[in-house]
């Protein structure tokens, strides 16, 4: 299942600088862990904001909650999940399995 997720972070001025750079690098690493492993395939920085536009290629809704809310950043994000269909007029058909 193919779900467009758009995140969006805010971190407090406030926090601790340390804390701030040890959660963006597991953050990271997290997410790369992820696109190694197929479940986010596409993600791409939104131009001029602290936002991303995402591809999850997940099995269930379940799933795609248990990845979201593992993110080190999920305290600090707002995130909008749009699940995907197939376009009847995709030439290139649903996406391999
Ligand atoms: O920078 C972001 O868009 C937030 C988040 C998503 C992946 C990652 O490494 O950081």
């Amino acid at each position: 299942m193919l779900f467009h997720v758009r995140m969006d972070v805010s971190i407090p001025d406030d926090l601790d600088p340390d804390v701030r750079a040890d959660t963006v690098a597991r953050e990271k690493a997290y997410s790369q862990d992820l696109q190694r492993a197929g479940k986010w395939p596409h993600i791409w920085r939104i131009v001029g904001e602290y936002s991303n536009y995402s591809i999850f290629d997940v099995e269930s809704n379940d799933e795609l909650h248990t990845l979201l809310s593992g993110l080190p950043l999920f305290p600090y994000m707002r995130i909008k999940v749009t699940p995907l269909a197939t376009h009847p007029s995709d030439i290139n058909g649903p996406p391999a399995p």
